[in-house]
């Protein structure tokens, strides 16, 4: 069953990118008039070749890009407030100085959120939901890979979000890690019911995380897919055969992106 907004939360904001463009010099459009529109409660995933605007338009989208053109909204308006992005990057770019609970403090002390004591629960309670309340007081060198990237989240979430934006985080981790990670996403998704895009490199991670998958191609946003896998998720599900025939549909759209880009062949669009 799809678990899109149950009516016993707030919906999450929508996000509604029109004609959202970025060119960095006269020949070098990154992102040309991108129109997407992410739902309410949705886990979009953005997919394309090496170079073809997707960390552009996410950070467009965090309002870290300025826009040459177009705009980028999110609905309702007053939820576009301080701490309602979250953003977690590949890199997880903790202070190497601080301990891994002043790391998760730090937005909720940029956005002066609450009094010191509610601040240090909230970023207590985020780094229990990623499984790291044993490390609050180690710091970031004393952590694994994997434990950094969960303190990158748990920092991202600490001011409870209606977006998160995520950039291929998972992408520096080997493969029973990502799969770990992914389930962590998806059962913080299922408690903040957070309105998410992520861009990612891995075909089975955009499947397996996503509602919706949407594919860039030079700038452009060339299609976005419904993503058929039911809910809830599991990794096991990447071993089923509904999962290997979506796999396969995304993979011919992502060659179709990746053809299109060669010399020769510009305009065949999938
Ligand atoms: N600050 C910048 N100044 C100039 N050009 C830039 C800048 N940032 C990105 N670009 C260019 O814009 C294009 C899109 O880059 P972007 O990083 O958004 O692509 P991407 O799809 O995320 O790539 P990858 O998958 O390799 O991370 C590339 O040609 C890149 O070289």
């Amino acid at each position: 069953m799809n678990e899109l907004a149950p009516d016993d939360r707030p919906a999450a904001a929508s996000i509604h990118c029109r004609a959202v463009t970025v060119q960095f010099a006269p020949q070098a459009i990154a992102v040309d008039r991108v129109d997407l529109n992410v739902r309410s409660g949705e886990i979009i995933a953005l997919i394309g070749p090496s170079g073809c605007g997707k960390t552009t338009l996410l950070r467009a989208i965090a309002g870290l890009q300025t826009m040459t053109g177009g705009t980028v909204e999110l609905e309702p308006v007053a939820i576009a407030g301080e701490g309602q992005i979250g953003f977690v990057f590949q890199q997880p770019g903790l202070l190497p100085w601080a301990t891994t609970l002043q790391n998760v403090l730090l937005p909720m002390e940029l956005i002066g959120r609450g009094t010191r004591q509610q601040r240090r629960l909230a970023a207590q309670a985020s780094l229990a939901s990623v499984q790291l309340a044993d490390a609050q007081f180690k710091r970031p060198h004393e952590l694994s890979g994997g434990m950094q990237m969960r303190a990158s989240i748990a920092r991202a979430l600490v001011t409870h979000p209606s977006v998160l934006l995520l950039d291929e985080p998972f992408a520096a981790l080997d493969d029973m890690l990502r799969n770990d990670l992914g389930r962590l996403l998806l059962s913080l998704w299922q408690r903040q019911r957070f309105t998410a895009v992520m861009v990612t490199h891995n075909i089975s991670e955009s499947i397996l995380l996503s509602h919706r998958i949407a594919v860039m191609r030079e700038g452009v946003l060339e299609t976005v897919v419904d993503n058929p896998l039911a809910w809830p998720r599991d990794p096991a599900m990447m071993r089923t055969p509904q999962f290997a025939e979506f796999f396969g549909v995304v993979s011919d759209l992502l060659r179709g992106a990746a053809d299109s880009t060669q010399p020769g062949n510009r305009g065949g669009a999938s």
